[in-house]
């Protein structure tokens, strides 16, 4: 088994990597020989490959990939969130372990930036995207935006209702990146989005595959009441 990337921040003020992290953790180890065939094996592209999570926390995620999936290679790694907390903490979870575990920080260059899903960067560009969204149903109906929310005020929440509600069938976030995912992806680019079975994923299963991606599900866990899983969109050339 992998080792988890020590975290050190204000669990106060960001998501505390849970179930659902350890799942997409315990997902992208699986997959590690075929996350290095696809972006480094098969690759023809000049420039190194595109690393992006959404949502990214405490930044877990993006330090697992670069300290166990990709320890070898460079890549470049972009994390985003709407919580301006959750970039600085990414950054600075990915410094600590690469120091921690030796690694060149030669093989990443890395940013953040506080912005909505993919709206940061060009479309055919991502090699690999990763999100762990907001996904319980809840009664808001609107997808947050960074207007406001720049400096969230500890004790209101609100950072708790952006990393966890979801509005009608805890969709809403997911839906609008799943509508641009075959434009934001590289030729051959994947991406690994987690769902909760109020989500619907076997529709959403379907949805997908008419949109000209391979789709498949990767994982499966019950956790508690919850039932997770994972499905692998993948942008095949
Ligand atoms: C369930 S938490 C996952 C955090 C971390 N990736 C993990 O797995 O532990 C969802 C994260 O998505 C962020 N988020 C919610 N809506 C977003 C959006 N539209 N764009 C970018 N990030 C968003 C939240 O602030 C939160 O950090």
């Amino acid at each position: 088994m992998l080792p988890t990337p020590e975290v050190i921040a204000d669990f106060n003020r960001i998501y505390e990597p849970a179930e659902d992290t350890f799942l997409l953790l315990d997902c992208l180890e699986e997959q590690k020989l075929f996350l290095n065939h696809i972006l480094f094996d098969c690759k023809k592209k000049a420039s190194p490959p595109l690393v992006m999570e959404i949502g990214t926390g405490s930044g877990v995620i993006t330090s697992f990939i670069q300290n166990s999936i990709f320890p070898n290679q460079f890549a470049i790694y972009l994390t985003t969130d709407l919580n301006s907390y959750a970039c600085e903490t990414s950054l600075k979870t990915s410094e600590l372990n690469l120091e921690k575990s030796g690694i060149s920080r030669l093989n990443c260059v890395m940013d953040s930036v506080q912005c909505s899903l993919t709206s940061c960067v060009v479309n055919n560009s991502v090699d690999l995207l990763v999100f762990n969204p907001p996904y319980v149903p809840s009664a808001n109906s609107e997808i947050p935006t960074i207007n406001g929310q720049s400096n969230i005020d500890q004790d209101s929440g609100a950072w708790l209702d952006m990393a966890l509600n979801g509005g009608d069938d805890g969709m809403i976030v997911t839906a609008k990146l799943l509508d641009n995912l075959h434009d934001i992806l590289a030729d051959n680019g994947v991406a690994y989005i987690l769902f909760c079975a109020r989500n619907k994923p076997d529709d959403v299963y379907k949805q997908m595959k008419e949109r000209k991606l391979q789709v498949e599900k990767v994982i499966f866990r019950k956790c508690g009441w919850e039932e997770l899983s994972v499905l692998r969109l993948w942008k095949r050339k």
